[in-house]
């Protein structure tokens, strides 16, 4: 029997700030397999079984079926996180249509949150499809994420917004855009602590990873280490849960995820 046919699988963020996330797990010794795609095409994965376990987006979470949180890696940020912004082409106040990026879902419902309960804007929406050239969208106001949000395109905007250093400045708390979620009656224990022993070898190796990876994404060494360093944060502690969880606050508030829904973090011993 074909052995990849048994292993379990795993999608992870096809952007360069997962690269930390996935260190070394492209060995033949990996207990699973492992592709990648933006973070909304993971979450339709994930829910449709075509995955096991999936680093998907925050809000999907929450919008899942009895899914679980299985490590304490994930996509956060403290502050600044630098790959998402909201490009404005009116003052933030007069925003009347916002294009999302499609690679998105957190961030998608984090704009409309901070639009809505900080400034009291709720904008008619479109999608910015994959590929898509910023240029050739009309909107007033525009969220890019990932690799293209490092680099967009020159536009006349009058104001840019990083969420990551908004939504910080605004709650006092860490911000999460991804984790590791599994499907019920997946079996993790294997997954979980490769997948933690993956982020830890990332972490001690942020500088051989900048070196190797930056130009492909037209950057310097240290800008790349930089942006993995000091924008992006992959512990999800204890003030991660609580800004995950004002988080979803605001997105029931605003009927984007239901309520009532109390995260399941695997086994304590495990996740940290
Ligand atoms: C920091 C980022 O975090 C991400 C944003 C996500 C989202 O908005 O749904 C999901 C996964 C991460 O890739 C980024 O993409 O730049």
């Amino acid at each position: 029997m074909n052995d990849v046919a048994l292993k379990p699988r795993v999608g992870a963020v096809r952007y360069l700030n997962t690269k930390p996330l996935v260190h070394g797990l492209d060995s033949a010794s990996t207990p699973f397999t492992l592709s990648f795609d933006y973070p909304a095409h993971l979450a339709d994965q994930l829910s449709l079984g075509l995955l096991d376990v999936a680093l998907i987006p925050s809000i999907e979470y929450f919008l899942g079926d009895r899914y679980r949180i299985i490590t304490d890696a994930c996509i956060g940020c403290l502050g600044p996180v630098w790959s998402v912004k909201i490009f404005f082409r009116t003052p933030p106040q007069q925003v009347k249509t916002l294009a999302l990026d499609e690679g998105s879902r957190t961030s998608a419902a984090l704009a409309k949150i901070l639009l809505a309960e900080k400034i009291g804007v709720r904008p008619d929406l479109q999608a910015l499809p994959l590929g898509s050239d910023m240029r050739d969208c009309e909107a007033n106001a525009i969220l890019l994420i990932g690799d293209r949000a490092i680099h967009p395109p020159a536009i006349d905007a009058v104001e840019v917004w990083d969420l990551g250093e908004t939504w910080v400045e605004w709650t006092g708390l860490p911000f999460v855009f991804a984790m590791w979620v599994a499907r019920p009656a997946i079996s993790t224990e294997v997954i979980a602590k490769s997948l933690m022993e993956a982020r830890d070898g990332g972490m001690e190796n942020l500088e051989m990873i900048a070196e190797r990876e930056a130009a492909k994404y037209q950057l310097t060494t240290s800008e790349c280490f930089h942006y993995f360093h000091d924008n992006l944060h992959f512990t999800l502690g204890p003030q991660e849960k609580e800004g995950l969880m004002r988080y979803y606050h605001y997105a029931v508030q605003l009927g984007l995820a239901p309520s009532g829904r109390t995260p399941i973090y695997d086994d304590c011993k495990i996740a940290r």
